[in-house]
C-alpha cells in the first residue's frame, strides 16, 4: 500500500500539484483581495509584486513620493503576496493615525524577518497588544525625570554637552565630523539613561555594541524580500537571519553583564537608571516587565533615540550655516534671555520662542523620519471610504504631511516665523508631525526635544557658525541614509 503510494507521487506528480497550488493562490489572492481592493497604484509583477519597482531605491521616501504624483493620496503595493498600503498628505494620515488610530496600531508581526529576529514580540517598536502597552507606559515613565534617578534628564544632556563642547574647543582650526561625534553623544545619553553612565567616545566597547544595534537596526526593513520569500534567506549561505542573531546575542550578553553587575549594589531606595527600575520589579508577581522586554527596549530605545537625534541636530548646524540671519536672531535670544554665565535648562524653552520655532522649522524640513515605521490592520477598515482589507500593511508619508501645501504656505521655504503666532508665541499646528501621531506616536519626542534644544542653545552660547569659504553652496536636499 504505502510502496503504491510512493509510486504515485512521483516527481511529475509532485512538482503538478505544487504547481497548481501556487496557481490557485495566485487566482484567488487576486480575486480576493487585489480586485476587491479598489485602491490605484503600479501593477504588480506576476509573484513578486511590486518589489522591482523598490528594489535598489536607496531613497524609498522619494521613491514612494514618485507614486504619489501619478496615482493620488492612496497608493496600494504589493510586496510578493503581502498588500501595503501608502497613504500621503496631511488629511489621510491623519484619517489613518489619529482617526483610525484604534484599527492601525498593530505592526506586521507575521513578517518573516521580525518573526525570526524577535520571536518573544516583546520591546516596543515590534510587540502588540498587552505587551506593548504596558511595556511602553513602563518606559515612558522611566523616561521621565522622576523614572530615573536623582540625575535629572537634563543634567544627563549637560554632562554629555560639556564632553562635545571640549571635543570642538580642542582644536579649533581641526574640522570636526559631525556625523560621527553627534551619534556619540546622543548614543551617551541613552546610555547614561539605561546605564547610569557614559562611554568615551573612543571606548572600542561602546563602538562594537553600538555596531551591533546599527546591524540589527538595518536587517529589519519591510522591504527585505525575506519578508515576502522566507526561503532565500534559507537558501543563502551568509543568511541575514543567523548573522542577525549573532548580532543580538552579543548585546544580549554585554546587557546581561551590565544588569549582573548592578544587583549587587541594587537599593530599591536610590534608584538609579533604567536598569535599576527592571531590577525594582525583577521576580515580583505583578511585575509588568520581564528580562526579554528589558534586553529589547534596550535595543529599541538605541536604535529610534540615536541617529534620529544626532541628524537633527546636523541638520540645525546646516540651516545655521545656511542662514546666519536666523542664527544671529537665534543666538541674541539666548544670550538676552540666558546668557553665557549658565547652562541652558529645557525649563527655557518656554522663553525662547525663537529658538524653538527655529528648532521646528529645521525638523519640518528634515522629516528624519520621511515615512513612519510601518503599521497594520487586524481588521477589514475603511480608510477614505475604501475597504482595506487585515493584513494589509500601512505606510504613512511623514513627509508629505510636513511638506503640505494644503497646510504650509511654500513648504519648501525655511521659514522659522511660521510656528510663531500673533503676539510672537511659539504654535505647533497638528500636521507638525516628525514624531507621528496617535497610539504608536515616538515615545521619545519629549527627550528628542530636550536634547537638540539643549545641545543647540549651549552651541549658540559659545560658538559662531560660519562656512569655511563663504561662497561655498550648502544644499539641504536630504538624503536617505540606513
Ligand atoms: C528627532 C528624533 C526622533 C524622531 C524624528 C523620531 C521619530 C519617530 C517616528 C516617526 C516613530 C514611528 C511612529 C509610528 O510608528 O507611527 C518613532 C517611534 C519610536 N521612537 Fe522615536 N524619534 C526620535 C527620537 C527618539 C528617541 C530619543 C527615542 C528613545 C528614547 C525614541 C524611541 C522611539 C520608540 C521606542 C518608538 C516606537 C514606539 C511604538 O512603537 O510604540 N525615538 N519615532
Amino acid at each position: 500500500m504505502l510502496h503504491q503510494l510512493y509510486t504515485a507521487l512521483d516527481l511529475t506528480t509532485v512538482l503538478t500539484f505544487l504547481l497548481v497550488l501556487i496557481v490557485s493562490y495566485l487566482i484567488w489572492n487576486y480575486f480576493f483581495t487585489v480586485q476587491r481592493v479598489n485602491i490605484p497604484g503600479p501593477a504588480p509583477w506576476p509573484l513578486v509584486g511590486n518589489l522591482p519597482h523598490i528594489a535598489g531605491t536607496r531613497d524609498v521616501g522619494k521613491r514612494l513620493l514618485e507614486f504619489r504624483k501619478k496615482y493620488g493620496d492612496m497608493v496600494l503595493l504589493r510586496f510578493g503576496p503581502q498588500p501595503i498600503l501608502v497613504c500621503f498628505g496631511y488629511k489621510l494620515v491623519r484619517e489613518v493615525l489619529l482617526v483610525n488610530g484604534e484599527q492601525t496600531k498593530f505592526r506586521p508581526s507575521w513578517m518573516y524577518l521580525i518573526k525570526k529576529f524577535f520571536p518573544k514580540m516583546t520591546g516596543i517598536f515590534f510587540s502588540d497588544g498587552k505587551t506593548w502597552s504596558d511595556g511602553r507606559k513602563f518606559t515612558i515613565v522611566a523616561l521621565k525625570d522622576f523614572g530615573v534617578g536623582k540625575k535629572t534628564i537634563d543634567e544627563r544632556i549637560h554632562e554629555e554637552v560639556q564632553y562635545l563642547v571640549d571635543e570642538f574647543s580642542k582644536n579649533p582650526e581641526k574640522p570636526v565630523d559631525v556625523f560621527k561625534v553627534f551619534p556619540m553623544a546622543t548614543s551617551n545619553i541613552i546610555s547614561n539613561i539605561i546605564f547610569g553612565s557614559r562611554f568615551n567616545y573612543d571606548d572600542e566597547e561602546f563602538k562594537e555594541i553600538l555596531y551591533h544595534i546599527y546591524f540589527i537596526f538595518k536587517s529589519t526593513t519591510l522591504v527585505a524580500p525575506e519578508n515576502f520569500f522566507p526561503m532565500i534567506d534559507k537558501l543563502k549561505p551568509w543568511n541575514t537571519s543567523t548573522q542577525v542573531a549573532g548580532h543580538l546575542a552579543a548585546v544580549r550578553t554585554y546587557v546581561r553583564s551590565r544588569v549582573d553587575k548592578q544587583r549587587d549594589s541594587f537599593d530599591p531606595n536610590n534608584i538609579r537608571n533604567f536598569i535599576d527600575l527592571y531590577l525594582e520589579q525583577e521576580g515580583k508577581p505583578d511585575s509588568k516587565i520581564s528580562e526579554d522586554f528589558l534586553f529589547q527596549a534596550i535595543v529599541d530605545i538605541y536604535q529610534a533615540g540615536t541617529d534620529t537625534t544626532a541628524i537633527s541636530l546636523v541638520w540645525c548646524m546646516l540651516h545655521m550655516l545656511k542662514y546666519p540671519e536666523v542664527q544671529k536672531k537665534c543666538r541674541d535670544e539666548v544670550m538676552k534671555v540666558i546668557g553665557d554665565g549658565r547652562f541652558p535648562t529645557s525649563k527655557d524653552k518656554i522663553s525662547l520662542p525663537y529658538v524653538m520655532a527655529t528648532i521646528r522649522e529645521v525638523q519640518r524640513l528634515a522629516a528624519v523620519a520621511p515615512v513612519a515605521t510601518p503599521h497594520a490592520l487586524l481588521e477589514d477598515t475603511y480608510i477614505d471610504g475604501k475597504l482595506v482589507p487585515k493584513h494589509t500593511v500601512i505606510l504613512c508619508h511623514l513627509m508629505s504631511v510636513l511638506y503640505d501645501p494644503t497646510v504650509w504656505q511654500e513648504p519648501e521655504k525655511f521659514r522659522p516665523e511660521r510656528f510663531l503666532g500673533e503676539k510672537g508665541e511659539l504654535i505647533k499646528p497638528e500636521a507638525f508631525c516628525p514624531f507621528s501621531m496617535g497610539p504608536r506616536t515616538c515615545i521619545g519626542q519629549q527627550l528628542a526635544s530636550n536634547e537638540v534644544f539643549l545641545f543647540f542653545t549651549s552651541f549658540l552660547q559659545r560658538f559662531n557658525f560660519t562656512k569655511v569659504n563663504k561662497d561655498d553652496f550648502l544644499s539641504t536636499n536630504g538624503e536617505q541614509t540606513d
